[in-house]
C-alpha cells in the first residue's frame, strides 16, 4: 500500500512540529483519546471485547474515528486503536483483558523464554492491525494524521514477566537483577518484533509511529541506561534502516519514556527519536534546556488537571503553553497530556482543555 493511494492530507500539523517547524497553533492530541470516557466507545464496548475491537478493522476504525468526529477541528492526529499487549500475544503468550491486562501464564524465569515463538511474522500474526491501519487512514478522508504504536521492550517485559500490572515491579526487577544477560536477550528479542511491527504499521499507512516506554521511570538512570535505551535505539535504528532499505520514507518518530526526564539528554543525543514525550513532572523550560534544538517535545499536562474544571483547566493550559512557547514561539512541539486520559473525565472538559491549547498557543 502506497501513500498516494490515500486521501490527500489536509492537516498536516503535527509533521511540522515533529520535524521542529512552525505550526499556526501548536498541534494537540490526547493519549488514550479513544478510550471509556467517550459514551460512544462504552457502546461499543459494551457489545465487544476488547481484542475484539482490536482485531476486527471495521471496529477498530470506528473507534479510532470517535474522539476525531465528536471534537471535530479540534483534534490534530488520530491514533490508531489497539494495544501495546498485542506484541507479547504475537510472541506466542496468552493475554486476557478483564478489566486490566492479565498472563495466565507468564514468564517466571529465563527457562519460560522457550515457550516464545522462535520466530514471529508480523505480517501474519499483527495482519489485522495493518488492515485497520490502512482502512482507517482511509476512513479518514486525510483530515488528520494517523499515528501507529507500539510498546516499548521494558515495559512489554514488565508485563510479560509480572503476568499484569503490578506496583513493585518486584519480578521483573528480580529478573534483571538476576538474570541481567537473560533479560537483555529477551528485551533486545522484543525490540526486534517492535521494529518489524512498527515498520509494517508504515508501510500500511501509518503517519507517525509512536513507543510508549510507560514503565521506563521505575528505572535508575544506570538500569535505564544499562537495560532499556539499548532496546529503544534498536528499534529506532531498526525501523530507519528497514523503511530506507525498501524506499519508504521514514516517519516521524516519538519516544514516551515516561518517568525518564532524566534521561532526555541522553535520548536527545543518542536516541534516534524526532519527538520526545514528557510528563507533567518536568518543566517544559527545563525539558527544553536539557534537549537543546536536538528533537521536538511532546506533553505535558498533568492529566488529572482534567477533573479540576473549566477554570483550573485553563489556567494551566496557559502556563503550558507559555513554557513551551517561551523564547521559541510555536517550534517543535506538540501538545498532549503527560499521560493517558482517565474513565471519568467529563467529554466537555476535554473539549474546553483542547480549546484552550488553540488559543493559548496560537502565533
Ligand atoms: C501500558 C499500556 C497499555 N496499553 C497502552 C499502554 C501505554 C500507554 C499508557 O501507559 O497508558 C497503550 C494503548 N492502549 C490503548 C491505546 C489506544 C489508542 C489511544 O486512544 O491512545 C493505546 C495507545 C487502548 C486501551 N487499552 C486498554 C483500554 C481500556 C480497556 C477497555 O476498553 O475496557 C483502552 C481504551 C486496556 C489496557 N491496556 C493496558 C492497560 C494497563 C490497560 C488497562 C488499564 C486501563 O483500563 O486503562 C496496557
Amino acid at each position: 500500500m502506497q501513500g498516494t493511494d490515500f486521501p490527500p492530507l489536509k492537516n498536516d500539523l503535527i509533521l511540522r512540529a515533529a520535524r521542529g517547524l512552525e505550526t499556526e497553533h501548536a498541534p494537540v492530541w490526547v493519549m488514550r483519546q479513544a478510550g471509556r470516557y467517550l459514551p460512544e466507545f462504552r457502546e461499543v464496548r459494551a457489545s465487544h471485547e476488547f481484542f475484539e475491537v482490536c482485531r476486527t478493522p471495521d471496529l477498530a476504525m470506528e473507534v479510532t474515528l470517535q474522539p476525531i468526529r465528536r471534537y471535530t477541528g479540534l483534534l490534530d492526529a488520530s491514533i490508531i486503536f489497539s494495544d501495546i499487549l498485542v506484541v507479547p500475544q504475537a510472541m506466542g503468550m496468552e493475554v486476557e483483558m478483564n478489566p486490566g491486562p492479565h498472563f495466565p501464564d507468564p514468564l517466571n524465569t529465563p527457562g519460560d523464554i522457550s515457550k516464545l515463538s522462535p520466530s514471529v511474522d508480523v505480517n501474519k500474526e499483527l495482519k489485522y492491525v495493518f488492515d485497520a491501519i490502512t482502512q482507517t487512514r482511509k476512513g479518514l478522508n486525510g483530515d488528520v494524521p494517523l499515528i501507529g504504536f507500539c510498546g516499548a521492550p521494558w515495559t512489554l517485559f514488565s508485563y510479560m514477566v509480572e503476568g499484569g500490572g503490578t506496583k513493585t515491579f518486584q519480578k521483573s526487577k528480580t529478573w534483571l537483577f538476576k538474570y541481567p544477560e537473560e533479560s537483555k536477550k529477551l528485551l533486545l528479542r522484543i525490540s526486534d518484533v517492535c521494529v518489524d511491527f512498527l515498520v509494517g504499521q508504515a508501510k500500511a499507512g501509518a503517519q507517525l509511529l509512536q513507543v510508549f516506554d510507560s514503565w521506563a521511570g521505575e528505572l535508575s538512570p544506570f538500569d535505564f541506561s544499562e537495560f532499556a535505551l539499548p532496546s529503544l535505539q534498536g528499534i529506532s535504528s531498526g525501523v530507519r534502516s528497514k523503511l530506507a532499505a525498501e524506499g519508504i520514507p521514514v516517519p516521524p518518530l516519538i519516544l514516551f519514556a515516561k518517568g525518564a526526564n532524566h534521561a532526555l539528554p541522553l535520548l536527545a543525543e543518542q536516541g534516534g527519536y524526532d519527538v520526545l514525550g514528557i510528563d507533567w513532572c518536568i518543566d517544559p523550560v527545563e525539558a527544553r534546556r536539557l534537549v537543546g534544538d536536538k528533537v521536538a517535545l511532546q506533553g505535558n499536562m498533568d492529566p488529572n488537571v482534567l477533573y479540576g474544571g473549566k477554570d483550573a483547566i485553563e489556567r494551566t493550559v496557559e502556563r503550558m503553553c507559555e513554557a513551551f512557547r517561551k523564547d521559541r514561539g510555536s517550534k517543535g512541539w506538540i501538545c498532549n497530556l503527560g499521560h493517558g486520559i482517565t474513565p471519568g473525565v467529563d467529554t466537555e472538559d476535554l473539549r474546553w482543555f483542547l480549546e484552550c491549547v488553540h488559543k493559548y498557543s496560537r502565533n
